[in-house]
């Protein structure tokens, strides 16, 4: 059946391309003959990508040119419009502005990529042959598990507070996009966190949007200016902004042993009141919960608290535990996940804010003393605040009034739309005393996290929490994954399998180092280059210009919407070729309709400020096909006046004025589609900086009926084993062919036989 069908398509195009050639009107007609099988076809001996060894001035056509003189041979034509322009001098793009344009210079790595050795997956950074030993808490609690955190869900009597276990938070302490806002609702938020910081790179802000939200850990003078910008009368999104930048600040010069304080601000951009909520923990120095306290202190009060804790989301619109509490703030209850905590009923209690029913407890269960907090971001390459310290008051999670939490789906923390590309994070400990570091036998088992400023070394047989994107501490040797790792004790960490040098461990440099060539010079940038041009450390790319192109329609007889009538036809190119032109280069600068009139041709002509200008209809010598007298009016210079191509003989391409050009289509569609991929695409091609390419080539697999003496363009589809199969329906005035073709075959006078190989004019959305 399919055969049959087949057969009977072939014959029709068979037909169809008879008929073509009986109305040929070359010389030579009788001349028709089938080129062997096997020879790439490149029309007059000629290979029309091929660059000739002179560079060549542009042939002026011959003065007889047009619809019956002699008309430019195809490659010629083609290498004319090559060469009819060249790119104007580069500029210097903002990234967002770049898409679609050309690299003027080669794109070359501004930083080694990665940056700095960086963990692979979710695990621990060892250093040595293991079993190795993990850092401890205060107390000497360790990790409890190989790989899951610890972490407690509870409100206080007065239901506030939320604490996130540095382990919870780390893994599932998110504000996920599908979960719901919860906390401080449309409120502008803030939580603060006082402890102690258990390492150097602890901390670190999280703004999304502007509006919000950080986990820092600040040495102790950075603490009240934190916490005084958080309460600022302006509350909401100025006091969380402000909280933002000042505890960025003061995270970057945390040292170890430093008090620190962890603030997470969440401003929403609606907040209405600007009521923050400030959540302070305790465990910490008496002084810092008063700095803590007084971040609470917010006039518009609803949400301030001391004692409370904050789960903060990036887009500010979730997830605190934000209510007033009393000092004894939030506590914590026994291990649980983060995802338990965060569906835990109760979890969040918050009573006397009826209308914020949400605030997620985490509380770690080791924390000797007081309220904590635990603030978590969440942005796609994570980010958390984490902070332990928590009272321990497992009553208080079935406190009366705590409203539920929802059961968020994921994560240890209530939900907001959120994600960002921003994120950072934050850890604290309500540890009272020493300094600790990432290995310090006392230290908590705090994890590295990605976007972490600096990391302690890591000692010989050591081993440290990381997550995939930390640095990598200076000593490590290795990561050992998550699911390969095995904690006993709490302290000691063992390996079930090998751990090979380096592993996982994505080492500095490993896809570029500082100065390497990324993509040479007329690369097109497209959204995979914007990616890496950011990567490689651009905020902007020299590039060159799209060319402008301006399109005029000629033709009384379109219509531009509703059905043919009155012996009036849709404009089917108006809308073909806006997006054609586009994806071949150009900044389409508009579509004009014009009609038939030669005064408004002339016009538009002259106020034209595009490079280009395309044409549609009106190249024949018909009583109203303008082109030809506008363009002598104008004095413009007929580079290509007719070519030796089928369909679209009439096409030319003209000079208007220095670096201005007009393409000349031919009104039949498929003909000005030839016109456009004969004169058009070079032409836009030099214009825009894309280096020549090499055709690609195909065998056909059926013969192609030839024009005596000129170059047929046929519709071609790719098969699957990579053959161009010619399509029906390809005479001059269809589409119908080309909207299932990939490419437009280049076939020589005399026609082709079935698996010959002719060069392929691809159309730019198909893989060629
Ligand atoms: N005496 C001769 N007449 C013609 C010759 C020739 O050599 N000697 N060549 C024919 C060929 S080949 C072509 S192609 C056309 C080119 O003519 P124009 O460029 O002047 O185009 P028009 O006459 O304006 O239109 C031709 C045809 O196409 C239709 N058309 C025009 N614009 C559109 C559009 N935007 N969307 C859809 N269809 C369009 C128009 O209605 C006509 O049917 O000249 C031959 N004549
Ligand atoms: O060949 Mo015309 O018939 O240029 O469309």
């Amino acid at each position: 059946m399919t055969d049959r069908r087949d057969d009977a398509e072939h014959a029709l195009d068979r037909a169809a391309d008879e008929a073509l050639a009986l109305f040929a009107d070359a010389p030579g007609a009788g001349r028709m003959r089938v080129r062997p099988v096997g020879r790439p076809f490149f029309p007059f001996d000629e290979d029309p990508f091929k660059e000739p060894e002179e560079p060549e001035a542009p042939e002026p056509a011959p003065a007889d040119a047009g619809c019956h003189g002699n008309r430019t041979p195809w490659p010629t034509a083609r290498r004319t419009a090559a060469r009819a322009a060249t790119p104007p001098a580069p500029r210097t793009r903002p990234l967002s502005e770049a898409l679609g344009e050309v690299l003027a210079a080669p794109l070359t790595a501004l930083t080694d990529l990665p940056a700095f050795d960086t963990a692979a997956m979710d695990g621990w950074a060892v250093s040595g042959p293991g079993p190795w030993r993990l850092p401890v808490s205060p107390d000497g609690d360790g990790e409890r598990t190989g790989t899951s955190g610890t972490a407690g869900t509870v409100g206080g009597p007065e239901g506030q507070g939320a604490a996130a276990d540095a382990e919870a938070a780390a893994a599932g302490g998110t504000c996920g996009a599908d979960q719901g806002a919860a906390g401080a609702g449309p409120a502008a938020v803030a939580a603060m966190a006082t402890g102690t910081a258990d390492a150097v790179p602890t901390g670190a802000a999280v703004l999304a949007d502007g509006q919000a939200a950080v986990g820092g850990a600040a040495a102790p003078g950075a603490v009240g200016a934190a916490a005084e910008a958080a309460a600022g009368p302006a509350a909401g999104i100025a006091g969380a902004q402000a909280a933002a930048t000042a505890t960025v600040a003061a995270a970057d010069e945390a040292r170890t042993g430093d008090q620190i304080t962890a603030v997470a601000a969440v401003g929403h951009p609606a907040a209405p009141t600007g009521g923050i909520a400030a959540a302070a923990a305790s465990g910490a120095e008496p002084a810092d919960a008063t700095n803590a306290a007084r971040a609470a202190a917010v006039p518009a009060g609803d949400q301030a608290a001391s004692g409370a804790a904050g789960a903060v989301c990036p887009h500010g619109q979730a997830a605190v535990g934000p209510a007033a509490g009393g000092p004894a703030g939030a506590v914590a209850g026994g291990p649980a996940t983060a995802t338990d905590s965060a569906a835990a009923p109760g979890a969040a209690g918050m009573p006397g804010a009826d209308d914020q029913p949400t605030a997620v407890a985490i509380g770690h269960p080791a924390a000797p003393t007081g309220g904590l907090v635990g603030a978590s971001t969440n942005t796609p390459s994570s980010a958390a605040a984490t902070a332990t310290g928590a009272t321990a008051a497992p009553e208080a999670a079935d406190a009366p009034g705590a409203p539920t939490a929802p059961a968020a789906p994921t994560g240890g923390l209530t939900g907001a739309p959120t994600n960002t590309p921003s994120s950072a994070a934050a850890t604290a400990t309500g540890a009272p005393a020493a300094a600790s570091t990432a290995v310090s036998p006392t230290g908590p088992p705090t994890p590295l996290l990605a976007g972490s400023p600096s990391v302690a070394p890591l000692p010989d047989g050591a081993a440290v929490r990381i997550a995939t994107g930390a640095r990598v501490p200076p000593g490590a040797t290795a990561v050992l994954r998550s699911e390969h790792g095995t904690v006993r004790m709490g302290t000691e960490l063992y390996a079930g399998r090998h751990v090979d040098q380096g592993q996982d461990i994505r080492p500095r440099g490993q896809e570029c180092r500082v100065g390497d060539e990324l993509l040479g010079a007329g690369g097109v940038v497209s959204p995979v280059v914007l990616g890496l041009a950011a990567a490689a450390g651009y905020d902007e790319l020299e590039v060159v210009p799209r060319p402008r192109v301006e399109v005029f329609v000629l033709g009384d007889e379109l219509l531009h919407e509703g059905l043919p009538r009155d012996g009036r036809i849709r404009d089917a190119l108006g809308p073909l070729l806006g997006p054609w032109l586009t994806a071949l280069g150009a900044d389409v600068v508009g579509v004009r309709r014009l009609g038939d009139d030669a005064g408004a041709l002339g016009a538009a002509l002259a106020g034209s400020g595009a490079d280009v200008v395309v044409t549609t209809g009106g190249t024949a010598a018909g009583p109203v096909d303008h082109v030809h007298p506008t363009l002598r009016r104008l004095r413009a210079e007929l580079l290509v006046d007719g070519v030796a191509v089928r369909p679209g003989h009439p096409m030319l391409l003209a000079r208007l004025g220095p670096r201005r050009h007009l393409v000349g289509l031919p009104g039949n569609p498929l003909a000005a589609v030839a016109g456009l991929l004969t004169l058009a695409e070079p032409l836009l091609r030099s214009l825009s900086g894309r280096p020549r390419t090499e055709p690609p080539l195909a065998r056909l697999t059926d013969e192609v009926t030839g024009h005596p003496a000129d170059t047929r363009l046929v519709p071609v589809a790719r098969t699957r084993t990579g053959r161009a199969r010619p399509l029906r329906f390809h005479g001059p005035a269809m589409l119908r062919g080309l909207a299932a073709a990939d490419a437009l075959a280049v076939v020589p006078p005399g026609g082709a036989s079935p698996g010959t190989e002719v060069a392929l004019l691809p159309f730019p959305w198909c893989t060629p």
